[in-house]
């Protein structure tokens, strides 16, 4: 029996000179989740001009506490005018600040009379003012390539007027089930066939971490049928992943497979569950080795595995550190466990309380109970050989990310 690998050579052997995918440039406007290939360079000042903060009154800070008239009206969009000395301007927020005015009293601190409106007694230069370039300068950087463009980074690409940006190409990947016994759901279930559910989740997750499917099929259990499947998966995908079929079973082809057409790079991780996972690469279009993730077939260790790996790999293929690893938080445990020879990754509900954080394990954690997955914050990383009583310190992995 080969030895079991750490998590660790899996992830260095998966992510060993993976390149990014090619730029291509997208409108903004289809651009959400998508990584962006270049740094991207601010075009012009945010704001592009001094001005109102609040509705009020602009005038110049020496003319506090005096009774000006009022000499223009600027609402937002209608451009100032120089403002007379000893004078103020009505002005509503966004209004362009006038030349000679420096700072601008709310409407709620000023009396309106007869002959003008009354200033309160001080009033700081620069105050309710947004002065030209606060949150952007022209010519810095805006944005630096490996940013996955979500709601702000759209607003902030609108607001200097950009209309498509380079990105890279979303990485193309094959999904493939094997098992005779996995049916497509809408066809009627015989005995000892169950519905193909590893599918429908990884689709799910494949598109959040960015993935574009441009495969999905079924592998024949038999070792002709799955060698010419993933050959001819290899030469249309970066990467392909298959689940199930990679243990020691007499049905389980995919390694011998994998081993005849290309390398097979790693297999069994001293992970529960996913223990059987295999790493490897397939020649592809140009001869090239295309990457290839073997998942088990059971459900939760599908699940965990595309965490553990397909989301730092399609990560690297889009040059994006943020999908590089999860978020660790430290809990305190509520429940007692210990481990074997393997680190075990347990699907943990998280609640935030006044005393802390608190990790509460889902009653069953075989690794074909996906239902413990359903409302999983987090993967709680149970060292092996390790027992953990209620109240001790856990790590655990956040999931509630995109
Ligand atoms: N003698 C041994 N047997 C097994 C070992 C071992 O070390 N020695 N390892 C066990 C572990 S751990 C795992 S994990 C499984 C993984 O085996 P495979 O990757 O070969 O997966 P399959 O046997 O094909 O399937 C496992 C299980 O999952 C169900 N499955 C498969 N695909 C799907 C799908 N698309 N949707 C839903 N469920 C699926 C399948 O019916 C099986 O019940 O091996 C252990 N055995
Ligand atoms: O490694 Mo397996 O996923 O524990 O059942």
């Amino acid at each position: 029996m080969s030895e079991l690998k750490p998590v660790e050579a899996a992830l260095a052997a998966l992510l060993e000179d993976v390149g990014c995918t090619p730029a291509e440039t997208v409108p903004c406007a289809a651009a959400a989740g998508r990584v962006l290939a270049e740094a991207i360079e601010a075009r012009i000042d945010v704001p592009a001009f001094d001005n109102s903060a609040m509705d009020g009154y602009a005038l110049h800070h020496r003319d506090a506490g005096r009774r000006l008239p009022v000499s223009q009206r600027i609402a937002a969009g209608s451009p100032a005018t120089p403002l007379a000395p000893g004078t103020c301007a009505r002005i509503f927020t966004g209004g362009e600040l006038p030349p000679g005015a420096d700072c601008v009293v709310m409407q709620e601190r000023v009396t309106l009379e007869d002959d003008g409106a009354l200033m309160p007694a001080e009033v700081p230069a620069g105050d309710n003012v947004r002065r030209r370039g606060r949150d952007v300068t022209a010519g810095d950087i805006l944005l630096p390539a490996g940013e996955r463009l979500e709601a702000a980074a759209l607003g902030h690409l609108a607001g200097q007027g950009i209309t498509e940006v380079p990105v890279r190409r979303r990485p193309r990947v094959a999904l493939l089930s094997t098992g005779d016994e996995i049916i497509d759901p809408g066809q009627p279930l015989a005995s000892g066939q169950i519905y193909n559910s590893n599918r429908a989740m990884l689709r799910r997750l494949l598109e959040r971490f960015g993935a574009e499917l441009v495969r999905v099929d079924s592998v024949p259990d038999d070792a002709a049928g799955t060698r010419d499947t993933l050959a001819s998966a290899a030469l249309e995908a970066d990467l392909v992943i298959s689940t199930g079929g990679v243990s020691v079973g007499e049905e389980d082809h995919v390694k011998a497979a994998l081993e005849s057409l290309g390398q097979l790079d790693l297999w069994r991780l001293a992970i529960r569950p996913g223990k059987p996972l295999a790493l490897g690469r397939l020649p592809g279009r140009e001869g090239q080795g295309v990457r290839f993730v073997g998942l088990p077939g059971n459900p939760v260790s599908c699940f965990v595995g595309a965490w553990l790996f397909l989301r730092p790999l399609l990560g690297a293929f889009q040059g994006c550190p943020a999908l590089a690893s999860l978020p660790c938080l430290s809990a305190r445990a509520t429940f007692a466990t210990h481990t074997g020879p393997r680190r075990h990754y347990m699907r943990v509900a998280l609640t935030f309380g006044e005393d802390g954080i608190e990790a509460r394990a889902f009653r069953d954690q075989n690794s074909g109970v996906l239902s413990s997955c359903i409302s999983a914050d987090a993967l709680a990383v149970i060292p092996a050989e390790t027992r953990v009583e209620p109240g001790d310190r856990i790590d655990c992995l956040w999931l509630r990310v995109d």
